[in-house]
């Protein structure tokens, strides 16, 4: 495994201001899926901007042990997929790396065929719950087996004809959302998956792209049921993946926090389900201009230039957590330079990420002199414009326990504290962000390897 072992170390500290304009890599989630739904597909699929993070990269090899013939021509992925219903029994463990999504998906996808197939991960995946998607699982009539508890490593065993069924996610997450609608992909009939809280709804939109009899139904309070026919066909497509959100929040909030910083950020996705941080970021007084928007394959994207601001502290209600899931980390880094009190609430989701995210960030924060206060299901910051006083001037490292989004958060703290603040490992933001130094150092950032193991 390339991580857990040779930890990498990495240091930020106060810069100048961040000036230019950068092109952010594909969408993670987008990502993901088009490489499991152009796998599954009949025909070509070609993917341009796919992100190359190894997750995604790790998608990519299990849906060719499954059988998918996939290559990289120039700048295009081109993929022959093994039509739906039509996988491959994989001949060997499947490793998703650190990654929930690829994983949790494709137990979906693959789990209720008739063989077996396992599923391992590195040390933070191997710590995460899988039961969530492995109950609806077994409700369709996949065998599970364990070792410890509903977590990796697993080995599924679908049954001869798998059952559909009507689920109610008892989560707030698109991540089980998926699997289940996955998992109908191979089941004759109808399988519904009713969605009390609106996630992130990529595979509804990319399956209907794919030719998927699904269809989406809200009621007055927001409850949607998804319904899709099973057993249909998937048919190729071309895709081109808009510049993940996710990811530019690193960017956008160190160009808010650095005084005269002036940047532009392109093709960045809209999708109403992941703009969370912009708004939130917004109503803090942030300047983030929406330019150029439009809609490019089905999804609205734009351009944002984000100038340096006086942010303020607000509280951040709990029904806007799907929407900015990824980005709290990054958020509490934009509230300890707010005045006043920023207050989030409904984080249970934080706890179970890569990390224990929300006692990661308030260890985080503390270590560099930022007041907090972590509650079971909320964070509290109270900010202090100017950051002085902040970071961590004996080089102590904040633990980013294999998460890339603490790693990258804590190095943008650093862009504008007294001292530095160092991150115990930054290799783990390869994970989702290779490009992250290049960018950040490129508009400006000082971030830099630190030589040897971190205090
Ligand atoms: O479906 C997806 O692509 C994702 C869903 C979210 O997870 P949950 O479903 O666990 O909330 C998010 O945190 C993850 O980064 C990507
Ligand atoms: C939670 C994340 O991803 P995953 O669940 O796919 O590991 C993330 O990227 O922040």
């Amino acid at each position: 495994m390339s991580h857990g072992i040779a930890l990498k170390p990495a240091k930020s500290a106060r810069s100048e201001a961040l000036k230019g304009t950068i092109r952010i890599p594909g969408d993670k989630s987008i990502s993901h899926r088009s490489f499991m739904f152009g796998g599954l597909a009949s025909g070509e699929t070609r993917i341009t901007g796919l992100l190359e993070g190894e997750d995604v990269i790790n998608t990519g090899k299990a849906m060719r042990a499954m059988g998918a013939q996939i290559e990289k021509v120039g700048a295009e992925w081109i993929i022959q997929g093994t039509g739906n219903g039509a996988l491959l029994a994989p001949e060997a463990p499947l490793d998703f790396g650190n990654a929930g999504t690829g994983c949790r998906l494709t137990m979906g996808l693959v789990g209720v065929y008739d063989f077996a197939s396992t599923f391992i991960g590195d040390a933070s995946l191997s710590k995460r719950p899988m039961g969530r998607v492995l109950n609806p699982l077994r409700e369709m009539g996949v065998q599970v087996t364990s070792v410890e508890g509903d977590r990796l490593p697993v080995t599924l065993h679908g049954p001869k004809v798998p059952n559909p069924i009507t689920y109610r996610v008892p989560m707030a997450s698109a991540q089980v959302k998926s699997a289940v609608l996955l998992a109908g992909l191979n089941t004759p009939g109808i399988t519904t998956v009713i969605e009390p809280v609106m996630t992130r709804d990529h595979t509804e939109k990319m399956l209907q792209g794919f030719g998927a009899d699904l269809s989406v139904e809200t009621d007055a309070e927001g409850v949607r049921t998804i319904r899709l026919v099973g057993q249909g066909q998937l048919k190729g497509q071309v895709i081109d993946v808009p510049g993940d959100p996710s990811s530019t929040a690193f960017p956008l909030v160190a160009a808010l926090l650095t005084p005269g910083s002036d940047v532009t950020i392109l093709n960045v996705l809209m999708n109403p389900t992941r703009t969370g941080l912009i708004l939130t970021l917004q109503e803090m007084g942030a300047d983030i201009e929406v330019q150029n928007a439009r809609l490019a394959g089905g999804e609205d994207v734009a351009d944002l230039r984000v100038r340096y601001s006086e942010l303020k502290g607000v509280t951040v209600p709990a029904d806007r957590a799907p929407s900015m899931i990824d980005e709290y980390p990054v958020l509490a880094v934009a509230a300890a330079y707010a005045s006043g009190t920023t207050t989030m609430l409904g984080l249970e989701e934080l706890r179970v990420k890569e990390s224990d995210r929300l006692s990661a960030v308030a260890e985080g924060l503390k270590l560099n002199g930022v007041d907090c206060d972590e509650g079971q299901e909320t964070l509290v910051v109270r900010g202090r414009p100017g950051g002085k006083g902040y970071g961590n001037a004996s080089g102590k490292a904040v633990v980013t326990h294999l998460d890339h989004r603490i790693a990258m958060s804590f190095l943008v703290l650093g862009l504008a504290s007294e001292h530095p603040v160092t991150v115990d490992d930054a290799s783990i933001i390869a994970t989702s962000f290779p490009e992250f130094m290049d960018l950040m150092t490129g508009l400006g950032a000082k971030i830099d390897a630190v030589d040897g193991e971190a205090a």
